[in-house]
């Protein structure tokens, strides 16, 4: 499998090895060591640029809000906000990042179930665009918190439409039984009742099926779903000016076919694109996936008996890389010297050195015969890779770095191994001295 041939970000030199957006990755491997992420500044533009373009190309006027939560570094959020972006938060630690990045209150959108009243404060105070409620209770909630402070929400009903998205099922989110949105059989009558609550300015609807979404028919149905509603509501007299679409658009990491962003431009035009209406969408992997890189470093090889694939252990693990452990997830993997450095491929397993079993980044995989100590990149973790890093077994959060134009810039240390237990405190009565 020729894992260059799709992706433009990335090219193999002869002589400086793996180059990505033109950047030798083993210049930043060895000068900021490994584990590290690799962020492409020129990626995360061209492909806001082409997804954009899907829309103005059918005509549609769309919001982008990028997902913070596929990458949330404030480098990330400043050069999607240079290209127009607002924001889909699902915190207040995520709202507070995306105002931090400079992105405007008016261009963030508040989703995820499970918003604290002082989560649902802060959206308040700061006035920001919209909030996506997702249940009836926090719907009276917000309106007693805004009516208590003299303040109104502007606010669109995040809908359940019993929607398959048909992708992986731990990230599935529009299906009856999910916990997400509010049912849509449900939603007209809350609609209603948000017309009349004090301190809510009901504006429309939102709905988001999941992620890595890799036919276009399962938005089709949602939105179509989103449609007949609309006009539902409109035709009892009720204003309905914004549908928010959610994010949701795949990417081929191994050899899926992922829709082009025109199919999604596509199902929104067809089944929302008559009513008159402010549209938006919330995407996060199709923006991010393919400007990341995770680098990591050889340090041991482990031979199995005939049949079963040797082990490659690489600095870098599952709680760097957490996809491959939770969802069974497939990364590409290259390493980083030029082709020509290896004459043989051969199945191997590429495990990380974490004390579970499941910390496995490859299984089986035909890859060339590396050594301890050769680097190695793994591809396509520019979304829901540093977000979901976590310290277990005491290993420090991996470093990060930026590129653009051939320039890079370490953008967040490696983290300290004491800083891990910096916060900790221990008992007076443990205190002996
Ligand atoms: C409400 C909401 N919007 C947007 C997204 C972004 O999804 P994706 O990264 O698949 O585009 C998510 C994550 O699934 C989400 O929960
Ligand atoms: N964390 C998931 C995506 C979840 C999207 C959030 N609802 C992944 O890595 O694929």
């Amino acid at each position: 499998m020729n894992l260059l041939a799709s992706r433009p970000s990335l090219h193999m030199d002869g002589q400086d090895g793996l180059l990505f957006e033109g950047v030798p990755l083993q210049t930043i491997a060895s000068a900021v060591g490994t584990p590290c992420w690799v962020t492409g500044a020129g990626t995360l533009r061209r492909r806001t640029r082409n997804l954009r373009k899907a829309f103005t190309e059918r005509g549609i006027d769309i919001s982008l809000h990028y997902a913070l939560k596929a990458n949330d570094h404030l480098a990330t959020l400043t050069v999607l906000h240079q290209e127009g972006c607002g924001a889909d938060v699902v915190s207040g630690g995520e709202l507070r990042r995306a105002l931090a990045a400079g992105i405007s209150p008016s261009q963030i959108v508040f989703s995820g179930v499970g918003k604290t009243d002082a989560e649902l404060m802060l959206a308040l105070q700061e006035d920001i665009g919209q909030i996506n409620v997702e249940s009836v209770e926090e719907l009276r909630r917000l309106s007693h918190l805004a009516r208590a402070s003299s303040l109104t929400a502007r606010v669109a009903l995040r809908v359940n439409p019993h929607i398959d998205a048909e992708t992986h099922d731990k990230i599935s989110t529009g299906r009856l039984g999910d916990k997400f949105g509010i049912d849509w059989a449900d939603v007209p009558a809350l609609y209603r009742e948000a017309s009349t609550l004090p301190g809510i300015d009901i504006r429309g609807l939102a709905t988001h099926i999941g992620s890595q979404i890799l036919s276009p028919a399962p938005f089709k149905a949602a939105y179509a779903r989103i449609a007949e509603m609309v006009v539902g509501l409109r035709e009892e007299g009720l204003s309905v000016s914004v549908v928010d679409c959610g994010g949701g658009l795949g990417v081929r990491y191994r050899d899926e076919l992922a829709p082009p962003p025109a199919a999604l431009a596509g199902a929104i035009a067809e089944t929302l694109g008559h009513l008159d209406l402010k549209l938006a969408i919330e995407p996060g992997r199709w923006i991010a996936a393919p400007a990341g890189v995770l680098l990591a470093s050889v340090i041991d090889l482990k031979a199995q008996r005939e049949g079963i694939s040797d082990f490659v252990i690489v600095d870098a693990a599952m709680n760097d890389l957490a996809r491959p452990s939770l969802y069974g997830a497939w990364h590409g993997i290259i390493p980083l010297a030029p082709d020509l450095a290896y004459a043989e491929t051969a199945p191997q397993t590429v495990v990380g050195p974490v004390c579970e079993s499941s910390d496995v980044l490859a299984k089986d995989r035909l890859l060339p015969a590396v050594r301890t100590g050769d680097q190695i990149a793994i591809l396509d973790t520019g979304a829901y890779g540093a977000v979901m890093s976590s310290t277990y077994n005491s290993r420090p959060l991996a470093a990060q770095v930026m590129i653009e134009n051939g320039q890079w810039q370490v953008v967040r240390k490696r983290q300290r191994v004491e800083a891990l237990w910096g916060d900790d405190s221990i008992p007076e009565w443990l205190d002996s001295e």
